[in-house]
């Protein structure tokens, strides 16, 4: 999915909270959203998960979405595992595959005893469970999870994060906004900084997060999977003479250089790796992914 210079205000001739938002977000990304309160995080978060419209801008290439709200209203008609599966059917599976997942994930998050309960009536932290556990029910390509974690059990917060893992290990997209900062950082969550209306992938400059340069030669497309698994936009080389060797130069997070070194490795044909360097200073001006030559 993309979002081209998205702007989004709530009044006409009113403040912006939005200005032009430019983000790519690749399969296999994992994105924590963050900023100071009022900031326009959940905004932002509404703008993804489709459930808002951008003022100005535009986003294309929606895929299958989910979305935790940042405030669950457990006011519609349903016990809990009705609602799930009432969920599941809305996110297109059969009544039978919802009503198993349902009862997976009920499982998972310990309140089985609560699947007849009517929603109304859940407890704060009950009614945060459903509210994770249809989104993930749903095996979305994108995930979008405003404070899911707030309300959740030590169990259950371990399971979101083992979640959400798993869908961006499968090449699923997740974005996030928690109020805990590492949040997912094991996972490689890349950071993006809501300001003054503006998007900053904060990262780069953290002095926390090392950054490396990679140096790889080769005659082939740079594979798919390093765009997806760096997080990074992957910009194709001029279609120079076949056979001429490219240099490819990506700046991406250490954690990441061993998946990224895989994936050039074993492209078809493989990439030569000339150098693994830290970048200096910290992803200081460096271009994330591009083609020097
Ligand atoms: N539906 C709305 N109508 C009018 N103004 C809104 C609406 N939703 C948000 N705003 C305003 O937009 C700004 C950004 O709000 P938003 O909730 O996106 O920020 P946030 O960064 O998620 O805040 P927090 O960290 O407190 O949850 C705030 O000034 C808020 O008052």
């Amino acid at each position: 999915m993309r979002l081209e210079a998205v702007g989004r205000r709530y009044r006409m001739r009113g403040p912006w909270v939005l200005r032009d938002i430019d983000l790519d977000l690749p399969a296999g990304a994992l994105l924590r959203i963050a900023g100071t309160n009022g900031s326009g995080k959940s905004t932002l978060l509404r703008l993804l998960a489709g459930i808002d419209a951008p003022t100005t801008g535009r986003i294309t290439g929606r895929p299958r979405t989910a979305y935790v709200p940042e405030r669950f209203a457990a006011t519609l008609p349903f016990d809990a595992a009705g609602y799930l599966v009432h969920m599941g059917r809305v996110h297109g599976l059969s009544g039978r595959q919802a009503a198993s997942r349902a009862d997976t994930w009920l499982e998972r998050f310990a309140i089985t005893g609560y699947a007849g309960t009517s929603l109304d009536l859940l407890s704060k932290g009950t009614a945060q469970k459903v509210a994770v556990a249809q989104a993930l029910l749903a095996e979305p390509e994108l995930l979008v999870l405003d404070e899911a974690w707030t309300g959740l059990d030590t169990a259950a917060r371990a399971h979101l994060d083992e979640a959400v893992t798993e869908r961006v290990a499968a090449g699923g997209t997740a974005v996030f906004v928690d109020h805990d900062p590492r949040r997912l950082t094991g996972a490689g969550a890349r950071v993006h900084r809501v300001a003054n209306g503006r998007l900053a992938d904060s990262r780069a400059g953290s002095p926390e997060v090392p950054q490396v340069v990679i140096e790889a030669e080769g005659t082939g497309e740079p594979p798919a999977a390093l765009a997806r698994h760096t997080g990074a936009t992957a910009p194709q080389p001029p279609a120079d003479q076949a056979g001429t060797p490219r240099l490819l130069r990506i700046t991406l997070p250490a954690d990441r250089s061993d998946t990224a070194l895989r994936a050039l490795l074993t492209a078809d044909p493989p990439w030569h790796i000339r150098a693994v360097r830290p970048a200096h200073p910290p992803g200081g001006g460096a271009i994330p992914y591009g083609v020097a030559r």
